[in-house]
């Protein structure tokens, strides 16, 4: 088995946040509990992907779960309250459960730099949704994914649902959440659930070779993509993004500074410089 030589950054319980050559690694780290997450957990994941999406030289992240047995359990069943999860912070001082998974998926959805899954074991219940809104998803040969909502009283409507009957088809989707049944990578590969699977140990070497592909190519190019193929799906949400990247590069034009400079220097702006495009 390859060997990287990881640096590791950061100070963090549940989660482990390495990087290496514009590749950042983001793990779960709760291997006793099929790396499942509490609100702390989700709290780190989103610190670690908000320093992922501000660090010009990352590129590229990989989220994955410690060890070989699992990618993802889902939600930690033993802190479940009766509104949500209940951590160790001011609000779970209340008595007021969280279900922040929902901020952490959107947060992937949204990094203007792609995310890969990289799955071993089971990646199940909202770990399962987890490896579904990261762009790509590199399965070990022993990974088992499925949702477990209806069996144990959840159920994620959101990109769990939607998402996955965009991903898998309506049927197939159907199928996965209500009979709640495991399928393995074979299969999750034949359903377009995941986009290629290797043997277990080859699993971080293809994924590292994968990122460095994708570090190889335009990042603007591969940001437009990724909030292209997003957008429809999200709505104005959606939109708002794409936008935003259309602001961003209209910013840096001639055309657009002309605006600025002309508004700092209290004149006219000089627009008639520009073409009317067909
Ligand atoms: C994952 C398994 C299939 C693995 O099976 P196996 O390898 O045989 O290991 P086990 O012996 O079962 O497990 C080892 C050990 O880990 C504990 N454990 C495993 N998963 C969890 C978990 N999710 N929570 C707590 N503990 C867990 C297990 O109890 C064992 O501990 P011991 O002390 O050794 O006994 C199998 O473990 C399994 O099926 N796990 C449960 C999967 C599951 O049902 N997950 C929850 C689904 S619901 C969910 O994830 C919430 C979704 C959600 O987050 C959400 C959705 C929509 C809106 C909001 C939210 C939100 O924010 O919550």
């Amino acid at each position: 088995m390859e060997q990287f030589a990881w640096e590791s950054r950061g100070d963090y319980t549940d989660i482990k946040f390495e990087v290496l050559d514009g590749i950042a690694k983001i793990t779960i780290n709760r291997p006793e509990v099929r790396n499942a997450f509490r609100p702390q957990t989700l709290f780190e994941l989103q610190r670690a992907f908000e320093i992922v999406r501000d660090d010009p030289a990352l590129g590229v992240a990989i989220l994955t779960g410690e060890g070989s047995l699992a990618f993802c359990s889902g939600g930690d069943q033993r802190i479940r309250g009766n509104d949500g999860y209940i951590g160790d912070d001011e609000v779970a001082q209340h008595g007021i459960g969280r279900l922040n998974v929902l901020d952490l998926q959107i947060q992937i959805r949204r990094l203007p730099k792609p995310v890969i899954a990289m799955v071993a074991g089971y990646a199940i219940g909202g770990g399962h949704v987890l490896h579904l809104v990261c762009d790509l998803t590199i399965a070990a040969d022993n990974a088992r994914f499925g949702q477990t909502g209806p069996r144990v009283g959840s159920f994620d409507g959101g990109y769990g649902a939607g998402l996955l009957a965009r991903t898998v088809g309506m049927k197939k989707a159907k199928e996965i959440w209500f009979l709640c049944r495991q399928y393995d990578a074979d299969e999750a590969l034949r359903m377009g659930l995941v986009n290629t699977v290797v043997p277990l140990e080859r699993l971080e070497a293809e994924t590292v070779q994968w990122c460095r592909e994708i570090l190889a190519l335009s990042p603007l190019a591969l940001r437009l993509l990724k909030a292209s193929f997003n957008a429809a799906d999200e709505g104005l949400a959606g939109i708002q993004q794409l936008a935003g990247d259309a602001t961003m590069l209209f910013y840096m034009s001639d055309e657009a500074q002309e605006g600025r400079d002309a508004y700092l220097a209290k004149r006219s702006p000089a627009f008639d410089q520009f073409p009317r495009r067909p």
